[in-house]
């Protein structure tokens, strides 16, 4: 019997959109105002859900308090206030999409869960626009 355990997280950071390899007017066709120079912020939503059999001497999948403490040193401190383009190493030749956002964090985090859980970010990056990474 498999349950999912969640934690909500958020962080705000900056991004542009844009390939270095295209000129501005590619940029701007395929990104839009996403691709303007002086970048721009949101406030990103995140839910981490853990899925697993239940330990049962403790009831617990995964601990909500080492979960809670793992997404703030591995996520929050690291991405919390960034230029994810300029800041973040792994977005120095990665566009910082949500979907690349959502696959960054899962791989930070997956070293830290166990092995017979599954991990499923979902990331907010406007309020109506999500995306979910199971790996
Ligand atoms: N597949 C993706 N498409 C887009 C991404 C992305 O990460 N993946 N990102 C952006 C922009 O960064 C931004 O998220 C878009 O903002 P916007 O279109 O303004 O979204 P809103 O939800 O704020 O728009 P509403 O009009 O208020 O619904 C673009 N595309
Ligand atoms: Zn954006």
């Amino acid at each position: 019997m498999k349950v999912k355990v969640s934690r909500k997280a958020h962080f705000n950071a900056a991004h542009r959109l844009y390939r270095k390899e295209w000129d501005d007017a590619k940029n701007t066709e395929i990104f839009g105002k996403c691709n303007n120079p002086n970048f721009h912020g949101h406030n990103y939503e995140l839910i981490v859900s853990v899925t697993g059999e239940i330990d049962s001497d403790t009831g617990f999948v995964m601990d909500m308090k080492v979960l809670k403490d793992l997404i703030k040193q591995e996520i929050e401190d690291y991405l919390d206030h960034k230029n994810l383009n300029i800041e973040v190493e792994e977005f120095k030749n990665l566009n910082p999409t949500a979907e690349n956002i959502a696959v960054v964090i899962w791989r930070k985090l997956r070293p830290h869960i166990s092995s017979s859980n599954d991990l499923e970010i979902v990331l907010y990056e406007t309020p109506r626009n999500f995306v979910t990474f199971s790996g």
